[in-house]
This record gives C-alpha cells, structure tokens and sequence, in this order.
C-alpha cells in the first residue's frame, strides 16, 4: 500500500553517517552543507520523501519532542540558502511540531505607543498560551529589565557574528542598536507549545513577512503624536536625546505602518482596556476562550513497524504497541498542512488513530 516505499534511515545512516546522501547521490558528500540542528540518530529511524522538497524522518522510541524530524532539500530556505552560500548542496534540517499551536503574532509600532503592556496583558490572561520571543539588543538594559527574560543583552561583536553565522530569523538597526530575532528565540517558545509572540519594529516585520515563519501581524497606533509623547515621557527610561530620537523615528515608523501587505490588522491603542479586548477578539479570544494550552497533540506518538504513504497521509502501523487493544494500532500522521520550516520549526502535522478494516482504514478519532 502507499505510493513511496518507506526507506529504513539506519541503512542510509551506515552508509554515511547522517543519512543525507539520500539526495546526494553521484555527488561529493562531504561538500554538502548541512544547516540547522541535526537530530540524534538512533538505530531505528524511518525516511519518508514528502515531494520533492524534503524527507520525513521518524525516530522510533524518541520522546515526542524529537520523534519527527524534517530533513529539507528543496524548500524556499534552502534555496535561498543556496544563493547566499553560492552552492548546490545545500541541506537544512527542521524539527517537526504536532499539532497547531497558532501562528506566531508579530506586533509592531512606535516607540511608547503600549506594544508591551499588551504584551504583557496577554501573557499574564493566558500564561499557558502564549510565549515572548526574546529578542538580543546592543542596547543597555533599563533598570527593571532581567537580562534572558526582557532582551538578552549582548556586545555587537557577538551579535554581528551570529548574524553572520545564520543564528537570527531577523535583525535591524532600531534608534541605535541591533535588535534581533534569533532562531532559538522562536524555537524555544514553538518546543513548549505555545503561540510566540514578537515584539519587533517595522525593519524586522517585513524581514519576517519575507522568511519562512507564517505570521499574523498587527501594528499598533497611537491615537495622535501628542499622545505618544506624553507616554514616552510618563514612562521615563529614557534621556531626553534618546526620547527626540524615538520621537523622529515615530513619524517614518507610522508611515511604514501603513505599507500596504504588510500588516494584516492595525489597531488604535487609545482606551487601554478597548484596544486589549480589540486584540483578543481579533486572536479569537473572547471571554468564553478557554486559557489552557490548546495544542496539546490528541494522542502520544506510536513506535512504529510499518510505514506507507498515501498522499498527504502517511499510516503508521504499530503493532509494538499494546494498548490492549489491537485495533488502536494504526495511526495516521497527516501532512497536508505543513507551516514553517527551517530555519525554525515544522508545524502543523496532525496524529490520529485509526482502526483497520478489511480492506483499509476507518478513523477512531
Ligand atoms: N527588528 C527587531 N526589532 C526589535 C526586536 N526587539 C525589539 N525590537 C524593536 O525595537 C524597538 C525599540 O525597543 P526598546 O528598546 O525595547 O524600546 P521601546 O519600544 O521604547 O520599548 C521597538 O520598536 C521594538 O519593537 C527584534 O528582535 N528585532
Ligand atoms: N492606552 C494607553 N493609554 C495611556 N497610557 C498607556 C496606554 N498604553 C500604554 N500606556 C503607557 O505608555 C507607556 C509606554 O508603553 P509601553 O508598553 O512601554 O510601549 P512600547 O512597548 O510600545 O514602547 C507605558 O508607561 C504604559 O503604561
């Protein structure tokens, strides 16, 4: 059954150590460039070509946050990836996330204009929800900012080499200093389940619009200049130089803002309270949503025997498995709705039990 026989990755891990000469074949091995983070690799592994743009690998046994496992040879990433390194071998590994965790949410605006206070609204109403990316800055830390938690705070030698060494989604130049997105940052929150939330200028939500990661992005307006400022003066971390010069660039950010494509949603903060609930509403949640994290999978992940792929399905046979009940040991992995990618993670797989009939699969759940 299936259209795609299942390779068993163990063979292809002995005949060169990572398994990625399953696309290499007739090239030079050790010219490919393999990026991202490489899975550990047991024994007994499974190798899955989705299309013809990257493999699934499934770890047997694994936990289930390192069970799935994307092996990338042709997706946007690696060709980009590929002009910038000026070569054709050129792989990328991402690590598969179940379920639908949300997309990230950029948030977006001036200077003073409330993106952290809502920020932290949220955070606080749904603490199971939803995760903050944190960002690094050159710039130096405010009195109530912990280093780790706010920004992690950084000297722009080292900041400008990981950028070099490909560890950030995104950086910009934001009234002076560095500011940027490392890849680990989204990571982190994605491994956790949670929905990540940016808090990133205008530079970096385009940056963002332009890579893999598949955001929703909202700009935050105030609701007049005067307003701005007086916030930035109330909130006082700021000299008076570094005030006028968020208030400049306010003006070029607002502007900006309105690009059209850029943003998908654009909110007025002038009632506190009214622009929380705006925000809310527009992430679907109203006062019935539920808090709890909702992208916890349905089931745990099978060992798996037996493999075959049937379109955007891939069944799983599991007969290892003693759920003391033999018609559970059928699962099917779902990939018709895979997010993201490397750099970063894979989102969007869906598990589900199935149970076999005589002359197929029917779904349990
Ligand atoms: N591109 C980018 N911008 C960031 C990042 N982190 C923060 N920013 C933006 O940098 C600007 C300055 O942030 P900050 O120094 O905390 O000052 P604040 O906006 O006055 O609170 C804001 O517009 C942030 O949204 C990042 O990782 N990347
Ligand atoms: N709707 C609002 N009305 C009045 N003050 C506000 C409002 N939203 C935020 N503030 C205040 O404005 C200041 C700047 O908000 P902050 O969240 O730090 O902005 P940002 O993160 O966008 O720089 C803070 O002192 C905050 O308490």
């Amino acid at each position: 059954m299936g259209e795609a026989p299942a390779f068993l990755f163990d063979d292809l891990q002995k005949s060169n150590g990572n398994g990625v000469d399953l696309f290499c074949r007739g090239r030079e091995t050790t010219t490919i460039v393999v990026l991202g983070t490489k899975p550990s690799l047991s024994s007994d592994l499974w190798a899955l070509p989705l299309g013809e743009d990257r493999v699934l690998v499934i770890k047997n046994g694994a936990s289930t946050d390192d069970n799935l496992w994307f092996l990338e040879v042709d997706t946007p990433y690696v060709r980009q990836q590929k002009k910038v390194l000026g070569s054709d071998n050129v792989v990328a590994w991402s690590k598969g996330v179940m379920g639908y965790a949300g997309k990230p949410i950029v948030i977006s605006g001036p200077s003073g204009v409330g993106k952290g206070t809502l920020i932290a609204m949220l955070m606080k109403e749904f603490p199971s929800m939803f995760g903050f990316s944190v960002s690094h800055t050159t710039r130096a830390s405010r009195e109530k900012e912990v280093n780790g938690v706010h920004y992690h705070f950084t000297e722009r030698s080292v900041m400008e080499k990981d950028i070099k060494d490909g560890k950030f989604l995104e950086f910009a130049q934001v009234h002076g200093n560095l500011y940027g997105t490392s890849v680990e940052s989204v990571e982190v929150v994605a491994d956790s389940g949670k929905r990540c939330i940016l808090d990133i200028d205008v530079q970096g939500a385009k940056s963002v619009r332009a890579s893999s990661l598949d955001a929703i992005f909202i700009f935050i307006c105030p609701p007049s200049y005067e307003d701005l400022e007086k916030r930035l003066r109330s909130r006082g971390t700021e000299t008076e130089e570094q005030l006028q010069k968020r208030l400049r660039n306010a003006k070029g950010e607002l502007e900006q803002g309105k690009s059209p494509g850029l943003f998908d949603h654009v909110l007025v903060n002038d009632d506190l309270e009214a622009c929380y609930q705006s925000l809310k509403n527009l992430l679907g949640l109203d006062k019935s949503a539920d808090k709890t994290n909702q992208s916890v999978p349905k089931i745990g992940f099978p060992m798996v025997n037996l493999v075959s792929k049937v379109g955007n399905k891939i069944y799983l046979n599991s007969t290892m498995l003693n759920l003391g009940n033999a018609s559970k040991n059928s699962f099917v992995l779902d990939v018709s709705s895979l997010k993201g990618g490397a750099p970063g993670r894979t989102r969007g797989l869906d598990l589900y039990s199935v149970f076999s009939l005589a002359n197929g699969f029917g779904m349990l759940s």
